[in-house]
């Protein structure tokens, strides 16, 4: 027998490893299944996903040559229940070889069988004396994490927690307070059953996340401008603070996410559809958030499939895109105007150097920030660069850089 747990999480692995395709829109493209399956399917691709360099050592030593890459999948599928989730022996092994005769495959069920069997022979001691958090990553990554590379790799082996925002006055029951001002959930707490949610008080974002916002610090009344602000959480914060805030944003599909996340908190911006690099506003502003289209490898805890998917050429076509913003922001900037940048990225190509590049070919300064409550996020230069093995005992936080820049 197959399961429909096992077909689903087949069918979103096979989506990302042979599409190149987001965890996400997979599920989304999921033929209807019962919800508890499709949470069960979801949990077992992360696994793999999250887990595929070590799950490979450990199948290393019982392959003699390289199977198709169907086949490693579904060793890897049942390996992750196995080593990783809890599935009973003949469970994790019987559901896959059932997957593997499903698919046409059936010359290689011998071979998935066999293989299984001695992991579950080898399943007490199989993880001891591997590397895991190097094995996980690429070498490109681990390379351009610097010093806290196994800190940041170690943390990617857990779900993030839920983190929220709350407007002004209102406290989440329930919720842990974080110094920075965020509240913390357990990871998979239902967003629909937070406090506050349905009566629209409260809105999902990452403690490392909420950062930006808070560092621009509008004024009350102050003009803002929020230049790549779908799907909205910045744009709710500026709001919240009092700004009077303009969102510009290319994408139309995810313009209107932001128009029904601002409806729902019962909150006002003027929207702009419009690509930022083309965009030129009436007057310019004494405030700006750009908060850039990035490789988002600070996200890997939550989207497990970026490393897998994402390749160095793809960092430097970002670059690209983000100076094109930075010298579009600058126009659009009062001599004296403060400029916050924001990528939720780990790469120093998509940081530092693109603030160094800024300030060597624009009318910028860097301005030092200081972070009272997360002093160890601030670097040598006066930016902020968290990660995912900050604050590790209660659960980290996703991997951001922002810089704060004057106009000269
Ligand atoms: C990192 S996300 C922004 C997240 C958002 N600030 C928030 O907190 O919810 C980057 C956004 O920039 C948009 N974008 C990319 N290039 C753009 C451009 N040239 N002009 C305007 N928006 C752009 C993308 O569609 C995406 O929605």
């Amino acid at each position: 027998m197959t399961d429909p747990t096992r077909d689903a999480a087949y069918a979103l692995l096979h989506a990302v490893f042979s599409k190149g395709r987001s965890l996400d829109s997979a599920l989304d493209s999921l033929p209807r299944i019962e919800a508890r399956d499709k949470a069960a399917a979801h949990r077992l691709a992360a696994a793999v996903l999250r887990h595929a360099g070590t799950l490979d050592a450990v199948l290393e030593p019982y392959l003699r040559r390289e199977p198709p890459p169907e086949i490693r999948t579904i060793l890897r599928m049942g390996a992750a229940g196995l080593l990783f989730l809890g599935t009973p022996p003949h469970a994790a092994v019987g559901t896959v070889v059932a997957l593997t005769r499903s698919k046409k495959l059936v010359p290689f069920a011998g071979l998935v069988n066999a293989v299984l069997r001695r992991v579950v022979g080898a399943a007490p001691h199989a993880l001891d004396e591997l590397d895991k958090p190097r094995l996980n990553t690429p070498a490109w990554a681990w390379t351009s994490w610097g010093k806290e590379a196994r800190a940041i790799a170690t943390a990617h082996a857990q779900e993030a927690p839920l983190d929220i925002s709350a407007l002004p006055g209102f406290t989440p029951e329930g919720g842990t307070a974080l110094p920075t001002g965020s509240w913390r959930f357990p990871a998979g707490t239902p967003v629909a059953e937070l406090p506050g949610f349905t009566e629209g008080k409260v809105w999902v974002q990452d403690a490392a996340a909420a950062l930006p916002a808070k560092l621009l610090a509008p004024q009350p009344g102050e003009r803002v401008l929020d230049l790549c602000a779908a799907p909205g959480g910045k744009t709710a914060q500026l709001c919240a603070m009092g700004g009077d805030v303009t969102a510009v944003e290319r994408d139309k599909a995810r313009m209107a996410t932001l128009r029904g996340n601002l409806d729902r908190l019962h909150l006002k911006a003027e929207l702009v559809t419009a690509d930022g690099t083309q965009w030129h506003p009436a007057a310019p502003f004494s405030a700006i958030l750009l908060d850039a289209p990035c490789s988002a490898t600070g996200t890997v805890r939550r989207h497990p499939e970026l490393l897998h998917l994402r390749k160095p050429r793809d960092i430097e076509a970002m670059t690209v895109a983000q100076d094109a913003l930075l010298d579009a922001a600058t126009q659009m900037l009062t001599p004296g105007g403060r400029l916050i940048y924001a990528v939720c990225s780990l790469q120093p190509q998509e940081g530092p150097a693109r603030i160094d590049a800024a300030c060597a070919r624009l009318n910028l300064k860097r301005d030092p920030l200081t972070l009272p409550t997360l002093p160890e996020a601030v670097t040598g230069q006066g930016d902020i660069r968290t990660h995912p093995g900050l604050w590790a005992e209660q659960g980290g936080m996703d991997g951001f850089f922002i810089a704060r820049l004057v106009r000269a």
